[in-house]
């Protein structure tokens, strides 16, 4: 890696203990605060303005020191600008939000919005997407401050309030306002991957997964207009029989498997020495062995999302009387475009598939995938993730680039950087991956201890480092 400024300037990652339990106790009211997102014009607007305040209260040094700037974008969305001393360094930017998905109480072991704390875990929606990383940002900050912390480089805290439908009045807002001003980041941190455990069968150690990339996405509607009449005397087919087949015939047709293009062939590569023999040797020589791995992946619906574009049925409305012969019917589909892909291929697709002309298609929305930031020893923010990984978690072998199979606020601001990084400090387990969006969500106080740590760590790191000076046969 780069250049290493000392470190005598370090503040050590020790807290007592009264900062240990204020800490967990600020999460617990975090999630405390239902600051749910239904629809972009359905966000719950008084949940979101007692966050605001929330926050104040419990970080009060970040609010009062001389050398940040607070602003409040789009009513609900924060941006700190953290002034560094020295302004050689071009500084980069931490993310999270703070609103999340709903959560209606059926299922879950305790209620979703108490953020109860129990058997050495803080329960609730949002303790893993994100309250936990932005209660973590500002908590680490805090803490450095109270210890006299300056920080060299500049930096950015942008905390989004509609990430979970769009960002279009958040990240989107600051995005502009950045451009506006004209800064220019080295990278950013967002949400997104993790420290991956008991994902991929035979590998039993955990790895760090930064994600380079995201997927894209679609969100398409498909409709079926029919005459309505009475349902006594019904036509062969009615809008929602048409629809039904429509649906089905895409379920059953999943989308290629792109498996050997995008970042996923170098995660698997990167990761092949965790491996026992046999697998080590496969995933050494995927020029041999790509169609066994690309198959085997298919098999499991996570890794199955990592090898083509996905397609889920989210949606169905249809029908207006139960003796009326339904005028319409709709359904959304929401798609995970997979990097090697674009949105008009994706749609020529699901058309060809679906092959009736009697179903409209209307896009709601659409993306397609992020560029792929670098991950070589040059990338700063890559870099330093990977050095702050191998210092808090020694246990953790192997950090390997990937894509992130959701999207993230980061994606509204590749006009401000090249270098966009998704990575949680957080292990997670296949079950921890089935409560983000569903339920049970739940954080170990001792990881959100560590998360917090990390954060306090890396701010300090993105100090120490110079930019990269490129290598002898580049000059
Ligand atoms: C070989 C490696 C095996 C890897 C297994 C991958 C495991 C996946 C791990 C974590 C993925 C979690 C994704 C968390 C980020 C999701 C954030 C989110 O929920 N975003 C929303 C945004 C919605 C925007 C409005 N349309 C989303 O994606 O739905
Ligand atoms: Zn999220
Ligand atoms: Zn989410």
């Amino acid at each position: 890696m780069s250049r290493v400024k000392g470190r005598e300037q370090h503040i050590p990652s020790h807290f007592s203990q009264g900062e240990r339990f204020a800490m967990k106790e600020a999460l617990k009211g975090a999630i405390q605060i239902p600051t749910v997102s239904f629809s972009p014009d359905d966000i719950n607007t008084t949940a979101q303005a007692e966050f605001g305040e929330f926050i104040r209260t419990v970080f009060p040094t970040i609010f009062k020191t001389r050398f940040i700037q607070h602003e409040v974008i789009g009513e609900y969305s924060h941006l700190f600008t953290v002034q560094g001393s020295d302004p050689s360094l071009q500084p980069y930017m931490l993310m999270a939000h703070s609103d999340v998905v709903p959560a209606p109480d059926e299922g879950w072991e305790v209620p979703p919005f108490s953020g109860l704390e129990h058997d050495g875990f803080i329960h609730g929606r949002g303790t893993l997407d994100n309250k936990n990383s932005l209660m973590a940002i500002l908590q680490a900050l805090e803490l450095l401050l109270i210890r006299n912390y300056i920080p060299r480089r500049s930096f950015f805290i942008a905390l989004g309030h509609d990430e979970e439908v769009s960002g279009q009045n958040g990240a989107q807002k600051i995005s502009a306002l950045l451009q506006a001003r004209g800064v220019k980041l080295a990278f950013i941190v967002d949400e997104g991957n993790f420290i991956l455990d008991g994902f991929i069968p035979y590998l039993k150690k955990p790895f760090a997964m930064i994600a380079v990339s995201e997927k894209g996405a679609i969100d398409l509607k498909l409709q079926v207009n029919m005459t309505p009449g009475h349902s006594s005397a019904p036509p062969k087919e009615t809008s929602i029989g048409i629809l039904a087949a429509a649906i089905s015939r895409l379920e059953q047709t999943p989308l290629p498997n792109m498996f050997g293009s995008g970042p996923l062939k170098t995660t698997l590569q990167e990761l092949a020495n965790e491996f026992p023999f046999p697998a080590n040797i496969v995933l050494r020589n995927l020029w041999l062995f790509g169609p066994l791995v690309s198959r085997l992946m298919e098999r499991n619906y996570i890794t199955n999302a990592l090898v083509r574009t996905t397609m889920a049925l989210t949606m169905f409305n249809a029908g207006v009387k139960m003796n009326v012969i339904p005028p319409m019917a709709q359904a959304i589909i929401n798609l995970r475009i997979h990097p090697a892909q674009t949105v008009q291929e994706v749609l020529e697709l699901v058309k060809n598939i679906v092959a009736d002309d009697r179903v409209q298609f209307h896009v709601l929305t659409a993306f397609d995938p992020l560029p792929v930031s670098p991950s070589d020893h040059q990338a700063l923010g890559y870099q330093l993730l990977r050095q702050t990984i191998q210092s808090i978690f020694p246990e953790v072998n192997t950090v390997a680039p990937g894509i992130c199979i959701g999207n993230t606020d980061s994606r509204h601001y590749t006009n401000l950087t090249t270098s966009i990084y998704r990575f949680n400090p957080v292990y997670l387990h296949p079950q921890d991956f089935r409560s983000i969006h569903g339920i049970n969500e739940k954080i170990s106080v001792q990881a959100y201890e560590t998360q917090m740590k990390f954060i306090f760590e890396f701010i300090q790191n993105a100090d120490t480092y110079q930019e990269p000076i490129p290598h002898l046969h580049e000059l």
